[in-house]
């Protein structure tokens, strides 16, 4: 029996000598199932539509290819770019969104293990074997692709397929590693391929990076990974929060300038156009907050000076740094009701290097979507945590491109070039024979430079996200994990705290929604201070951004157009800033502990608190003053984005200011998205996709951290509650974690559940071997 059988408990007995199942042989048997299991939340209606769709279009189509179709469509919600043929026949019941939250696991239709019973591998591929719907891993027009994979036969729905060549076409072209180029490598075994460098001579790049960086006798990770970078037309830098990948990047484009500004023929010396992009709103606008700052303290005398026969010009060397941080839309020019955008391979982006922050946020599309709309010459960073959850929308680039990031893999020339431009060798455990192009263009930051070893933070990060390989370690894991929160729950740490309730009416929700729970914290979080010294502000809770919202408003009575918005606008920035002092962060969706519980329950805390006044039916569904909302919806006529948060806030209401004075009217307000710190003010009516952030889920904290974060853990095992959302969670917590805990072992159990078995893409150049 599999864990997810062992879920329901009503389910019959399978027969003793199984029959084949009638799904497998009858269309409308198959329908009929396929009805069922969308009645029940574990399929979406989407997947069922394509099975009639294509059944509708090609009436002799098997139903088992009517089943693989279903499925594939059905992986993309969950993340996955394909089905897997192989590993759903061996584990069926991973295909399935099982149980869907909410479901009460009684009276359950056939589980997809009882229906694929009397399915063989060879059978379903032959059923597969139908050229008006499936194509072999071949340009054409037919809706679905059969393909190889590294672990066997994929389905894929065309698009998603495409989206794969395309990226990995493009990644290769930068490494200079065609898929000729690289099979013809792996047959010979003879090591990494040469890519293509870049003209700097080592011994002006080592003299660089000598100026950007302090000497040492250690491995110095960012300097390694800014040096791989600045060789490589296509580069990684993963690392885990506060590792320096900002840090680096910024020195890297200190550097890539300094080279350009320098070129010994002044004809060709100019400072190269380079953006920075991140995937939300929110994470542009983060980014865009800490690289500003860095890039005005970077000292670059020096590296000016190491340049170029005369040196390069120190402040024409700093303005060429850019510090403006867009969203990947809104970089390639999206266009209202259409997937398509303005900047494609027919017109490509006008640049020469592009900068990707919280890589691992980007999904399969748009990553697609950027490789084609950029020049062939151009050069691309991806930033980001390979250990994070993966984008909501289908495939975790990021992450399959990383998967080989923690052991280096580097090649003797790309060691010894390392070597000679950094002054440091590299460690004979990072070394390998067998390196292959991408991981020469990947380097790992490993040291956290936010969490030093007072902090639980950091400590309790690392011990979540130790690999498992082997599940006979889960109880070690589960102790290291324990250890970092000391005996009885008390925490070691002085930046965390736990925090177990008894029921969701349990009080001590309300004292950590409402002041942060500091009686959590030891000493009451007074008294800290942070790596350089400076003192760190007590946990907050909804009361700092709701007083803030009361105490900092406006006298003017009128909201008029800019000019006059400015008292508005500066009231809105402080509250919005206020808010990210404190976010709770769950799980799930569904239940008393997923948002949808959570929300009401924390604003009736808050009316109760005095700080909110609102009814139970506008706090379920309505609008009220300091009701905070993320949007959940690109809106590209509002210039709003999926994750962007706003706070609604009172106005005066100048439409009838003459006939009604002192009248109000609620408009949302919303950091605009460039990091410019200008608002933008919305009416509430005008936003169509939008839900009430008092609680919001883990996924959709990506890309986002706040002072205090109070992560929530549900009261009951489920599926979606593992290692890499803990982590995830975890990372988003600046200063202060509080666990919230509403059952036990929830922490020990989602910390040892991987996601689940994710299916790999092929983005990965030398993945084409198998092809
Ligand atoms: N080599 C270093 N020595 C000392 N401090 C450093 C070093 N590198 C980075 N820092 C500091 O550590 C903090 C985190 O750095 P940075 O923002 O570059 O990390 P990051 O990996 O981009 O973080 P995030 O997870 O927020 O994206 C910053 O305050 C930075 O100044």
């Amino acid at each position: 029996m599999n864990d997810i059988k062992d879920l329901f408990e009503d389910l019959p007995e399978p027969p003793e000598s199984p029959t084949r199942h009638p799904a497998l042989d009858e269309t409308p048997a198959l329908m009929a199932l396929l009805a069922r299991w969308v009645e029940r939340g574990w399929l979406r209606a989407l997947d069922r539509a394509l099975a009639a769709f294509l059944h509708r279009e090609v009436p002799e189509a098997p139903a088992p290819l009517l089943l693989a179709a279903a499925l594939a469509s059905h992986q993309l919600g969950r993340g996955h770019v394909c089905l897997d043929l192989a590993a759903t026949l061996e584990a069926p019941d991973l295909a399935l969104s099982l149980p869907p939250e909410g479901d009460d696991l009684s009276d359950p239709p056939p589980l997809p293990s009882e229906v694929l019973d009397g399915l063989t591998l060879a059978d379903w591929e032959q059923a597969l074997a139908n050229p008006s719907l499936v194509a072999n891993a071949a340009p054409g027009s037919t809706p679905l692709v059969h393909a190889p994979g590294p672990h066997g036969p994929r389905l894929y729905l065309r698009r998603y397929w495409q989206y794969e060549q395309e990226i990995r076409r493009h990644i290769s072209a930068r490494l200079g590693t065609s898929d000729e180029a690289c099979r013809r490598k792996l047959q010979l075994t003879t090591g990494a391929a040469r890519r293509p460098d870049t003209a700097t001579a080592p011994k002006t790049l080592a003299t660089a990076l000598d100026a950007l960086f302090p000497t040492t006798t250690e491995l110095d990770w960012q300097k390694t990974a800014c040096a791989l970078a600045a060789r490589s037309p296509f580069a990684v830098i993963t690392g885990g929060p506060g590792t320096g990948k900002t840090t680096t990047v910024v020195k890297l484009l200190a550097l890539l300038q300094a080279m350009a500004l320098g070129r010994p023929d002044t004809a060709s010396a100019r400072a190269l156009r380079i953006r920075l992009a991140a995937p939300t709103g929110k994470a542009a606008a983060r980014l865009n907050e800490s690289i500003a700052g860095q890039v005005k303290q970077l000292s670059l005398a020096e590296l000016a000076g190491a340049v170029g026969q005369q040196g390069v010009d120190i402040s024409t060397l700093r303005d060429s740094i850019p510090t403006e941080v867009t969203t990947l839309h809104r970089l390639l020019g999206s266009r209202p009701d259409t997937r398509h955008f303005r900047h494609h391979a027919g017109n490509p982006l006008a640049l020469d290097a592009l900068v990707i922050d919280e890589a691992s946020m980007v999904d399969i599309e748009m990553m697609a979507a950027v490789l084609t709309a950029l020049p062939a010459r151009a050069r691309l960073i991806l930033l980001g945590d390979k250990d994070q959850l993966a984008s909501v929308e289908a495939g975790a680039v990021l992450g399959d491109l990383c998967q080989r990031a923690e052991g280096g893999h580097y090649s003797a020339e790309t060691a010894d070039w390392l070597e000679a431009v950094t002054g440091t060798p590299i460690p004979a455990q990072y070394r390998d024979t067998d390196g292959q192009p991408l991981d020469q263009a990947i380097a790992m930051l490993r040291v956290s430079h936010r969490f030093d070893a007072q902090s639980g933070i950091g400590r309790l990060a690392e011990a979540v996200n130790r690999p498992l390989p082997d599940k006979r370690l889960a109880r070690e894991k589960r102790r290291a994990v324990r250890e970092v929160f000391g005996a009885e729950g008390k925490a070691r740490y002085r930046d965390l705290a736990r925090l177990p309730l008894s029921d969701a009416e349990d009080s001590g929700l309300d004292r950590l929604v409402v002041e942060g729970n500091p009686a959590g914290f030891s000493q009451r979080g007074q008294g800290r201070t942070d790596r350089r010294g400076d003192p760190v502000a007590p946990p907050l809770g909804y009361r700092h951004y709701l007083e803030m919202l009361r105490s900092k408003r406006p006298d003017e009575s009128t909201f008029g157009e800019s000019e006059a918005r400015q008292p508005f606008d500066a009231w809105a920035r402080a509250v919005l800033q206020a808010h990210g002092q404190f976010q709770l962060l769950c799980a799930l969706r569904k239940g008393p502990w997923g948002i949808e519980g959570l929300n009401p329950r924390i604003g009736r805390a808050l009316r109760r608190a005095g700080l909110l006044q609102a009814s139970d039916l506008e706090l379920e569904q309505g609008w009220f003053e300091g009701r905070p909302v993320l949007v959940t919806r690109n809106d590209y006529g509002l210039g709003l984005m999926n994750g962007d948060i706003g706070i609604t806030l009172a106005v005066p209401d100048s439409r009838n200011a003459a006939q009604q004075p002192g009248r109000t009217l609620l408009r949302v307000a919303f950091p605009a998205s460039d990091g410019s710190g200008s608002i933008k003010w919305v009416l509430p009516s005008r936003l169509q996709a939008v839900e009430t952030v008092f609680a919001m889920t883990v996924h959709k904290s990506q890309g986002s951290e706040f002072t205090h974060t109070a992560l929530l853990l549900p009261d009951a095992p489920n599926p979606i509650l593992t290692r890499e959302l803990v982590y995830t969670g975890i990372t988003r917590a600046r200063h202060w974690l509080t666990l919230v805990e509403t059952g036990r072992g929830m922490l020990d159990e989602a910390v040892t559940r991987e996601v689940a078995p994710s299916v790999r893409m092929s983005v990965v150049p030398s993945d084409t071997l198998f092809l």
